[in-house]
């Protein structure tokens, strides 16, 4: 299971949490959001993280943009983005860079229930797809959704589990993992629940949560 670390704001913490290795950082690029990357630079870090642009319904020039000036490897469209959009996006960004790839990643916020219809649009226009909860906020809500409900997830595509994961979690974790409901989750993606402040995230926290390595059944296969 990948784990995914999200609203990254400042440069010392972002460099202590890219020792710990996580599989992708996330910044966010929305003002309102007290987790906004206004910051000019990204300091150096493994290649082998996947840097990832957090967009809430921005223009493809803003986000061609973003990519470009932090080199990121994968996108996050957080908002009312359509497949034409992700398809589009897909298309400008191949015909700037032939020789390399972005990952979309598109979110569904999920309530009491979700209509796994809407997915089918998205398959063949995005890489993986994101299911976090639906609150006030377009992301960073710091709550938790039935995850239960993903026992109908109908579709083959793999998806990240996010919204309000931190430690308490981890029981609850385990059991879904462990569970059919998981059987594509591909990433555990964390944000506010391991903050001191927004966009300053705890590392002893992450330590402490990276040690459980959330292996699935299939990764147990695997191994
Ligand atoms: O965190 C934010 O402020 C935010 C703002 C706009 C779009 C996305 C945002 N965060 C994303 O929300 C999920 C879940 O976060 P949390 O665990 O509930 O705090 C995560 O993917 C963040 O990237």
């Amino acid at each position: 299971m990948k784990l995914k670390v999200c609203g990254m704001k400042y440069q010392d913490n972002i460099k202590a949490v890219a020792a710990l290795q996580p599989d992708y950082l996330g910044f966010i690029f929305y003002e309102k959001s007290a987790r906004n990357f206004d910051i000019d630079s990204i300091p150096n870090i493994s290649e082998a993280i996947i840097k990832t642009g957090v967009f809430v319904n921005e223009t493809i020039d803003n986000i061609m943009d973003n990519i470009s000036k932090f080199k990121f490897k994968a996108v996050q469209l957080h908002g009312n983005e359509s497949p034409e959009f992700c398809r589009e996006l897909k298309e400008v960004f191949k015909t700037n860079n032939p020789n390399k790839t972005l990952e979309i990643i598109k979110v569904f916020s999920i309530k009491n229930d979700f209509n796994f219809e809407g997915l089918k649009p998205y398959e063949v226009v995005c890489d993986y797809f994101l299911f976090d909860t639906k609150g006030p906020l377009p992301g960073g809500n710091g709550y938790t959704f039935d995850w239960n409900i993903l026992k109908s997830y109908p579709s083959t595509k793999p998806f990240f589990l996010s919204g309000g994961i931190g430690l308490e979690e981890v029981e609850k974790l385990n059991e879904f993992i462990q569970s059919e409901a998981s059987k594509y989750c591909y990433a555990i993606d964390v944000n506010s629940q391991f903050e001191d402040a927004p966009g300053l995230k705890n590392s002893d926290k992450l330590k402490a949560f990276k040690t459980h390595k959330f292996l699935s059944a299939q990764d147990v296969q695997k191994s």
